[in-house]
């Protein structure tokens, strides 16, 4: 073919030109029907002669331009001599330059470069910046939500039916693949968005056009009369909790999307002994904890079986793995904590309330004893603090039953003891780590509350209940049911993320090799540590050694 091209004649080219030059994406649609044949040659001739029709659009912009200069200035005599005078001396100009060698050209030139100026591309003002398909969709979905959001009293009619998705949606994104991945919503401040029914057919309405596939996070700012809506593809499940690769100081609270955190992490999908384990990279949402961290306690609140004990099981293993020191009350008895029991680290598990209450007096005396060694020592070296203040874990699963049971036996309120031993923590390296009822949030002491700025809401969160966690409405849509694990999290002042936490069934498995992992490391050796399906049942030990910094 290339030589062909030598023997061409400028005829031939051209045509081979015209043949060979790509056709535009919107015309390439057509490509396969002769209907739209001249469509085709349509877009390929004006394709080819981009720079005439800038050129001629450039002129006649130009003539336009002239034309009104000649005919404004007319308006009064002083302008229109003024006017005479600039096109005299500009049509002198232009002759001199004419005669001069090379004058054409040059004047050419000039005009070639205004032409091409006047005549550039330049954005529609009055056509949407959006892709044609981009508009379909979103104003397919603004169409669907008219019934529930369009409002006779609101005085912006925001939702009407022929409205323009512009007037109701303040901001969205599609993704590279050109997946619409957010929305936000502004509506009339007479909906009733307190009212979950509302709330759910304005829901169910947009996951009927946008998709049914997907899972959905919606943030009701109520006061705002505004609608956070993104559009997400649902988070693994099922995911074995594992020796994570985080830092020493890092807390593994489960995985979120991609775009909710700046970093990846291995992951093993299976725990099935034998046979490949699939790694994966997926997101962490972590806790940062440790001595004078910013957020040293955790309350996780969920709805009845969505996971909360799970959660607190596997923290209680990661602090087991980092060497820490364990203790944990299990107010509904479930005996979510009882394979924790005897194991090296874990000082006690108690479920009956009087046990309960004597653990948390002694947890608190054992803060007090530490808060005062530490002032008697003054500072000192780091090495004998953290072993005057060896992390010491405090789990309550359940708080708000831990304070009925309590309150019916004539004891204490747990929570007085709480809230101090929480303000202490901090310094004494007492973690606590609350769970409630999402129903039953409401039940526990602001004191409290405020002093665990670690949050976990896991399944669909009743609206007080999200609102006392996050200070929003949150709900996540999507599919009927949610998995056990699901919810959000946010540590401290950071952002709400969705969040899947890992599955710690099989704690007995997985202690072993989480303290193996510990005590290797500290030895010195790097090798990565096991899923838990793979343990050989090498004993843990009591995993007071170094943490390995690799293997967290
Ligand atoms: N992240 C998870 N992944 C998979 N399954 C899970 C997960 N978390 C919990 N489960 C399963 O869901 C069930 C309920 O879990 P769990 O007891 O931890 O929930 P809960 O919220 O504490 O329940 P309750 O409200 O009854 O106290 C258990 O069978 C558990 O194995």
């Amino acid at each position: 073919m290339a030589g062909s091209v030598g023997s061409e004649n400028p005829i031939q080219r051209l045509a081979r030109g015209f043949r060979d030059h790509p056709i535009t994406e919107a015309v390439g649609r057509y490509s396969n029907t002769t209907r739209h044949a001249s469509k085709r040659a349509k877009a390929r001739v004006l394709d080819i002669g981009h720079p005439l029709v800038v050129l001629t659009r450039g002129t006649r912009q130009m003539a336009a331009d002239a034309k009104t200069y000649w005919t404004e200035a007319g308006g009064h005599e002083k302008h229109k001599e003024w006017r005479d005078l600039v096109v005299f001396v500009f049509a002198v100009c232009a002759v001199a330059v004419g005669f001069q060698p090379y004058g054409v050209l040059l004047l050419l030139a000039i005009w070639a470069a205004g032409a091409t100026y006047l005549g550039r591309d330049r954005p529609d003002p009055g056509k949407d910046p959006e892709s044609e398909a981009h508009v379909a969709r979103l104003q397919s979905a603004y169409n669907g939500l008219v019934p529930y959001l369009m409002d006779a009293h609101d005085p912006d009619e925001r939702f009407k039916p022929g409205g323009g998705y512009r007037s109701g949606f303040t901001e969205w994104e599609f993704d590279d693949g050109d997946r619409l991945v957010s929305l936000k919503i502004q509506y009339s401040p007479f909906f009733k968005d307190g009212e979950s029914d509302s709330r759910a057919k304005v829901e169910r309405a947009l996951e009927g056009k946008i998709g049914q596939s997907n899972e959905y996070l919606y943030d009701w700012d109520e006061e705002g009369n505004k609608l956070a809506v993104r559009i997400l593809p649902p988070l693994p499940i099922g995911i074995p909790a594992q020796p994570w690769k985080v830092a020493e100081i890092e807390y593994v609270l489960g995985f979120t999307d991609p775009t909710s955190t700046a970093r990846l992490i291995p992951v093993q999908l299976s725990a099935e002994p034998g046979g490949e384990v699939p790694v994966v990279e997926l997101a962490p949402v972590v806790w940062r904890h440790g001595r004078f961290a910013a957020e040293p306690h955790l309350l996780v609140a969920g709805v009845l079986g969505s996971g909360k004990s799970n959660l607190l099981r596997s923290l209680a293993a990661q602090a087991l793995g980092h060497g820490h020191l364990v203790t944990a009350i299990d107010a509904e008895h479930t005996g979510h904590f009882d394979e924790f029991s005897g194991r090296d680290g874990v000082l006690r598990v108690e479920s009956q309330p009087a046990a309960a209450m004597d653990l948390l007096d002694w947890v608190c005396a054992e803060s007090t004893r530490r808060a005062e060694r530490l002032r008697d020592l003054g500072d000192t070296e780091d090495t004998l603090m953290t072993e005057l203040a060896k992390p010491l874990w405090l789990f309550v699963d359940e708080l708000a039953s831990l304070g009925e049971a309590a309150g019916r036996a004539g004891l204490a309120d747990p929570q007085d003891l709480l809230a101090d031993l929480m303000r202490a923590g901090r310094t004494t390296g007492v973690t606590v780590v609350v769970s409630s009822r999402a129903e039953r949030v409401s039940e526990l002491r602001a004191t409290v509350r405020n002093q665990a700025h670690a949050r976990v809401g896991l399944g669909q969160l009743p609206p007080g209940a999200s609102t006392a966690l996050f200070g929003g409405t949150l709900e996540i849509g999507g599919p009927a049911v949610l998995p056990p694990g699901r919810g959000f999290a946010r540590v401290g002042g950071g952002p709400v993320v969705r969040v899947q936490v890992p599955v710690a069934a099989d704690v007995t498995a997985a202690l072993p090799v989480l303290v193996g992992a510990v005590v290797s490391a500290g030895d010195g050796e790097t090798g990565e540590a096991d899923s838990f399906g793979g343990t050989d049942g090498t004993g843990g030990t009591g995993g007071a050694g170094g943490v390995g910094q690799d293997l967290y």
